[in-house]
């Protein structure tokens, strides 16, 4: 089986191309696979400096499970961004995310920086960056919702919210990739994997 991998908008230009480093956020439906698809991605790059895998600020305790995020109470959060500690921020599913501004001295150095975003939030990170790929993550409706019932996070009426929500994809110019992870992870995250190695081609 071969992950789909559709281009849009001229696929993905290299970040030395761009003249330095660039963000990859990661957006698509929940239980698409975003963070497992980034995890298989940060395994296979481990302790490449080129690349850095952003920790996101989230109003969800820290050992919810999933991803690997600083978990924050609501008037942390509320703090944090009146001071600038992100630089994108957003809500949804009753919760509040924040990528950390540190990110856009990462991009500065010329490093890959790569971010789990949000479908609703694209305005905000092409604002943010002005080197940007999208890349969404998708997988069928009924294999979504197999999965977030067995990852167990979210109750059932948080997991039924969860996979009716479809936020608007805006047309946005940037580079754009679909990894399709419908099947097994090592397919999808092998093209992801592929597709950042490309990045970074010189
Ligand atoms: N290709 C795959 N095959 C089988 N299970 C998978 C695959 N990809 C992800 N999973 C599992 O599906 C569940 C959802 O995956 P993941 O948390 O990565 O999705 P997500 O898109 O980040 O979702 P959310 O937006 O809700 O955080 C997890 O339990 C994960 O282990
Ligand atoms: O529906 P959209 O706007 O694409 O995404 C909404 C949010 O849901 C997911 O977070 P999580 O599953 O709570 O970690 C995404 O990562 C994003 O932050």
């Amino acid at each position: 089986m071969t992950a789909a991998v559709e281009t849009a908008a001229g696929g993905i230009t290299p970040a030395t191309e761009l003249g330095g480093g660039m963000v990859i956020v990661v957006v698509g439906p929940s239980g698409a696979g975003k963070d497992s698809v980034m995890a298989h991605a940060a395994r296979h790059f481990a302790g490449d400096d080129r690349f850095v895998f952003a920790r996101r600020v989230i109003t969800r305790p820290a050992d919810a499970g999933g991803e690997a995020h600083i978990g924050v109470d609501e008037a942390t959060f509320a703090r944090m961004k009146g001071e600038g500690a992100f630089c994108v921020a957003w809500e949804a599913h009753g919760l509040c995310y924040g990528v950390p501004a540190k990110v856009q001295a990462e991009v500065e150095q010329g490093r890959v920086v790569l971010v789990n975003g949000s479908r609703q939030a694209l305005p905000a990170f092409v604002a943010a960056f002005s080197r940007l790929t999208v890349v969404t993550i998708t997988a069928h409706a009924e294999v979504r919702a197999e999965r977030l019932a067995r990852r167990g996070r979210e109750s059932g009426d948080a997991i039924a919210g969860r996979l009716e929500r479809q936020p608007r994809m805006p047309e946005l110019p940037v580079d754009g990739v679909t990894i399709d992870n419908s099947g097994p992870l090592e397919v999808a995250g092998t093209a992801f994997v592929d597709l950042l190695a490309r990045a970074v081609a010189r």
